[in-house]
């Protein structure tokens, strides 16, 4: 040891100022208790700074910016007022009405279903975490809405088993329509463990819950056109093979419907997935790109617009949220009771998947064309190359299967939807209240 230190004091701190002392030993010894008195005076700074940085650092604030951390927040819930509120958003007022715990409720998908729900008398529940991958405030201003209407947005994570089965007990939910989800594709590559959380972790935790719920409710929920990744047979049916996700998304909603099968074979759950066409329209996600190049057109800020290889057209099944919603409640009027009870499997139940789009895709190009005119500013465009971070080149919906089963039948057109979408976004965001983001 001794060595070693001598060894390290008799560098130079200095070339050339080198010399041997008469009495190394006690020269070492001085120089070695003068660097130890620096040392400690150096620790005790830097060891302030980090404290200093610590405490006014923004991740220590109760909402970190991680979703997955940001989950575990504590949520109140409980107590006979709330109980109250619960039951009776559920209560059920129409006669043949059913009752839905809607999660993701404040969701952009959630809001207009569990708003449909209420309108024609059935009993409703919303649960969210409000998290924020994006713009919060657009989600309590969703949840407003929702109050006016008379329905309760439970806060809480659908991994707190502890709050389902809460739910459970005070309700016997009929139905669940479960949208609460990590969206966006190009997301995942940025925080891959958020969509672990909500699609799968998140996904089973509520299945758990449900197997076990006596009634079993039947479940609908939200998959995804993305299931159907590299597949360039088209239009896309639901029997093409969806084992070639181009996203993290896409592979979490596709583990979704195995594990929906897993729980439909043991438990006799009734599960029904959609599998959602790039759904657009007012009170949308900001994160969606029909929504930011709106934004970003009226600033006067560029837009990318990809392309893919040779010049190659990228195209979306862009479909509406009124056609989405009339969807989801033909899913629900149309769900089999599950067959289970108190976990046990009493006979075989009902397992579908339906593709809802528009079976009409639309080039961004002229997504951005159309916008052009109902804002009546240019945009300033710039094409890119389709990145390598999850995105299709194009989907398209066969919907004959929903065509069928469900009545599904789309009505709006792109440029109809937009409209309607651009007259929402300019009074949403005039008055004082800032575009997300
Ligand atoms: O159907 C789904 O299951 C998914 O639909 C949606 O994904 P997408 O279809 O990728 O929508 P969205 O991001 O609006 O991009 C639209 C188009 O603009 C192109 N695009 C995008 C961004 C950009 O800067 N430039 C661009 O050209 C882009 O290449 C694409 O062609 C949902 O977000 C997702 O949560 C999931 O529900």
């Amino acid at each position: 040891m001794s060595k070693q230190m001598s060894h390290l004091d008799n560098i130079p701190s200095t070339p050339g100022k080198f010399k041997m002392d008469k009495s190394p030993y006690i020269h070492n010894r001085l120089r070695w208790h003068s660097s130890l008195a620096k040392l400690t005076f150096w620790s005790f700074m830097f060891l302030g700074l980090i404290l200093i940085f610590f405490f006014r650092s923004p991740s220590s604030n109760p909402l970190p910016q991680d979703p997955s951390r940001r989950s575990l927040r504590t949520y109140n819930w409980g107590g006979p007022a709330w109980e109250k509120r619960v039951r009776s958003s559920a209560r059920i007022r129409s006669r043949n009405g059913i009752s839905v715990l809607v999660t993701g409720a404040a969701g952009f998908v959630g809001t207009h279903v569990s708003a449909a729900l209420k309108r024609r008398g059935d009993g409703v529940l919303g649960l969210d975490n409000f998290n924020d991958y994006y713009d919060p405030s657009l989600k309590r201003a969703r949840q407003a809405l929702l109050e006016r209407s008379g329905v309760f947005i439970v806060e809480g994570d659908i991994n707190d088993s502890a709050l389902l089965r809460k739910l459970f007990e005070v309700v016997a939910f009929t139905h669940v329509m479960h949208l609460a989800a990590q969206a966006g594709v190009r997301y995942a590559m940025e925080n891959p463990g958020s969509y672990v959380h909500s699609n799968i972790a998140g996904f089973v935790n509520l299945l758990e819950v449900c197997k076990s719920a006596n009634p079993q409710p039947a479940i609908v929920w939200a998959s995804s056109s993305s299931v159907y990744g590299l597949n360039t047979k088209v239009p896309f049916s639901e029997r093409d093979r969806t084992d070639q996700p181009a996203s993290l998304y896409a592979a979490t909603k596709k583990a979704g419907e195995e594990i929906a099968h897993t729980y439909n074979h043991i438990y006799g759950l009734s599960l029904t997935g959609l599998r959602f066409f790039t759904v657009y329209g007012p009170w949308g996600r900001p994160d969606m790109a029909y929504f930011f190049f709106t934004r970003d057109i009226l600033k006067g800020k560029s837009i990318s617009i990809f392309e893919a290889a040779n010049h190659g057209t990228v195209a979306r099944d862009f479909t509406y949220i009124d056609d989405i919603v009339k969807g989801c409640l033909a899913a629900l009027d149309t769900a089999e009771k599950s067959t289970g009870s108190g976990g046990k499997k009493k006979g075989p139940a009902q397992l579908r998947v339906f593709n809802l789009g528009n079976t009409s895709p639309v080039p961004v190009s002229d997504l951005v064309s159309i916008l052009e005119r109902l804002l009546k500013v240019n945009a300033k465009r710039n094409i890119m190359k389709l990145p390598r971070n999850g995105d299709v080149q194009f989907t398209h919906a066969n919907i004959s299967l929903a065509q069928r089963e469900l009545g599904y039948k789309p009505s709006t057109d792109l440029q109809t939807g937009l409209k309607k979408f651009v007259r929402w976004y300019l009074s949403y965001y005039s008055g004082g209240k800032k575009a997300a983001g």
